[in-house]
């Protein structure tokens, strides 16, 4: 959801008209002594002569004010928000309630004591801004806090459910700056102005970065419509607990040392970043680069999540996580954490992948996980993603549920999104010191969409073209492929709304890919989102094609990708030939191929020669 924002300090219909026509979301007036001061009759006289639009609120900003004339202003200009700026106790908020009809926000002064304050306003006000404060002046002082501080104002503000503007010094220079620390809203007066005029094009760029700051999913855990929580009871409270424990780590420093400490030491963190030289020359058109999640520890992406989610499952105190595999990589990389981390571990594997993934079977029994063979449906991921659920609901005091992928009930695709995101950061970074420039597109593969948000979700907001790529198996005009954004249609699956492969009635269709990680009838949640926003384009490509593409990257560059990746390569391959030498192409190799070289045989027929 976008941030609220509010233009604050008109100070002549002139400033009013241009706040009215940006659409922005409150309209501010001060009525308290400032070189901002307008009169209840000049914005009664305003406001009757161009009305605000019907979603557009208007804010009388009072400082230590008499009730009663804050309720003449009230009612002459049919305020909607009367902002207590000054001193106001809680028992004078109380009171002014029952003597007004509008909204009450409290202005609360960023310092030590301000969050106590904020705590003593809980169930009296609308709505909060926090604001600087300096000697002379109560606010329009154009000078900021210390924004790391927003997320503990936010905190509060959502557990008392209700709206926090951050003010102070905010402009168009600092707005995406801003952005990082999630506020609620913001609350604009000095920063638009231009020789003590609102400007209107400063205006217009705050409202452009606003409407233009992806903000998803919202409270509930929505991306638009996709997304939520529809789980069995049982679990409600369980999906809470860890909702609040991942909200808790997200602002927490030390979690996020052990964290990074464990990706470096443990994983091989940062990934390198490859340009790939001779199949670049070989197709003649953009450079191709490879994000090498292929070399961190266990072959695959799947392990910067799982290493994550089981410290947090050891900061909940829980002992036993549970995991969901298809092509085993995940399988993996759950029971390697479990092992690090002195954590018992069950991995549930449906009985076909277990067939085409017999060495990640050993990899994990070795690693002393319990693989529990799921027989059910069409014995693939879906079903072992089932199995787990109704695992989980009968032992969700003591067991962390460590899913793989950004599927699944709110919180997991936040939180995976959050956990992977690693990849697309570190990729942005390197690409530009590498290039000076970002890639012009940025190519993934997509089972349930892990590796491919973490790469896109640092890019989403830059110029970047940003291209899914699902599994077409065997053709998606047959029934054999796994191509949920092609052919999908809305559904819930494992506890959230998304696109699924269905039949007529509903009943879900099993899924076909040659890869074991990308064969899943559903796709997570952001993903539906992105690709109706039309942010994220979305192709399918063949087993054949995957193949193809996976032999040229063995014999061009000497790196055998896993069959998932091989498909974000086949594309990126068809494209770098549309595209000019001069631009560039980045493609998530999401994990290695040594898991694969046993299908890999079977098809291709163990002798190339
Ligand atoms: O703007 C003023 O002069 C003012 C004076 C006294 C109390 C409140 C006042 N302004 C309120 C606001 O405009 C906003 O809530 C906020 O302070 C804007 O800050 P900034 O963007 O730093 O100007």
């Amino acid at each position: 959801m976008e941030p609220l924002l509010k233009f604050c300090g008109m100070r002549s219909l002139t400033d009013y008209e241009k706040a009215v026509n940006c659409g922005v979301d409150y309209i501010g007036f001060v009525f308290a002594p400032s070189k901002r001061q307008v009169t209840f009759k000049e914005v009664q006289r305003w406001t009757e002569e161009i009305p605000p639009k019907s979603h557009q609120k208007i804010v009388g900003v009072f400082v230590n004010e008499k009730k009663e004339n804050i309720a003449e202003a009230s009612r002459k200009c049919k305020l909607h928000v009367v902002q207590c700026h000054g001193n106001e106790s809680p028992a004078f908020i109380k009171e002014l309630k029952e003597e007004i009809p509008c909204s009450i926000y409290k202005t609360i002064h960023h310092g030590p004591e301000s969050l106590n304050k904020m705590k003593a306003y809980d169930g009296i006000v609308d709505g909060y801004v926090v604001d600087t404060k300096t000697e002379y002046e109560w606010g329009g002082t154009g000078i900021s806090f210390d924004w790391e501080q927003i997320p503990s104002y936010t905190k509060e503000a959502r557990k008392q459910q209700v709206p926090c503007l951050i003010a102070g010094g905010v402009k168009p220079e600092n707005i995406k700056k801003l952005f990082n620390f999630r506020p609620l809203g913001i609350d604009v007066s000095s920063g638009i102005e231009t020789n003590s005029e609102k400007n209107e094009g400063k205006m217009r760029d705050m409202v452009d970065a606003v409407k233009s700051q992806y903000q998803a999913p919202d409270s509930l855990g929505r991306f638009g419509v996709f997304g939520g929580r529809y789980v069995p009871e049982t679990l409600m409270y369980a999906l809470e607990e860890l909702e609040h424990a991942f909200e808790t780590i997200k602002n927490d420093e030390s979690f996020y040392k052990e964290l990074h400490r464990e990706w470096e030491r443990y994983s091989g963190r940062p990934t390198p970043l490859t340009k790939a030289d001779r199949l670049t020359d070989f197709i003649g058109g953009a450079s191709i680069y490879l994000k090498r999640e292929d070399l961190n520890h266990t072959g695959a992406h799947k392990i910067n999540n799982a290493i994550a989610q089981a410290l947090l499952a050891k900061r909940m105190g829980k002992k036993n996580i549970i995991a969901e595999t298809g092509a085993g990589q995940h399988g993996v990389a759950a029971a390697t954490v479990a092992a690090r981390y002195g954590l018992s571990c069950k991995v549930f594997m449906g009985e076909e992948d277990m067939k085409r993934q017999e060495l990640n079977v050993f990899r994990m029994r070795l690693l002393g996980a319990e693989v529990i063979q799921v027989t059910s449906g069409g014995k693939t991921l879906k079903d072992a993603t089932n199995e787990a659920i109704r695992h989980w609901v009968t032992h969700v005091n003591d067991t962390f549920y460590l899913i793989g992928s950004a599927v699944g009930p709110h919180p997991y695709p936040k939180m995976v999104r959050e956990f992977q995101s690693v990849i697309g950061r570190e990729s942005k970074e390197q690409f530009l010191n590498e290039t000076g420039k970002l890639p012009d597109e940025i190519i993934a593969c997509v089972g349930g969409g892990s590796n491919a948000i973490g790469m896109f979700y640092p890019f989403i907001e830059e110029n970047v073209r940003l291209t899914g790529i699902e599994a077409a198996g065997k053709g998606t005009e047959t029934n054999e492929h796994a191509a949920t954004l092609t052919k999908g249609v809305k559904g819930v699956l494992h506890g959230s709304l998304s696109y699924l492969l269905q039949d007529e009635a509903g009943n879900i269709v099993e899924p076909y890919s040659i890869s074991a990680g990308l064969d899943y009838p559903g796709i997570g949640p952001e993903h539906a989102y992105l690709r109706d926003l039309g942010r994220v384009s979305y192709e399918a490509i063949t087993d054949d094609e995957a193949l193809a593409a996976l032999q040229t990257l063995c014999e061009l560059e000497g790196i055998l990708p896993a069959i998932e990746s091989a498909h974000a390569l086949a594309y990126a391959l068809k494209r770098a030939k549309e595209m000019d030498t001069s631009e560039s192409i980045l493609v998530c190799l999401s994990g290695r191929g040594d898991k694969d070289v046993h299908t890999i045989q079977q098809v291709l027929g163990g002798n190339e020669e």
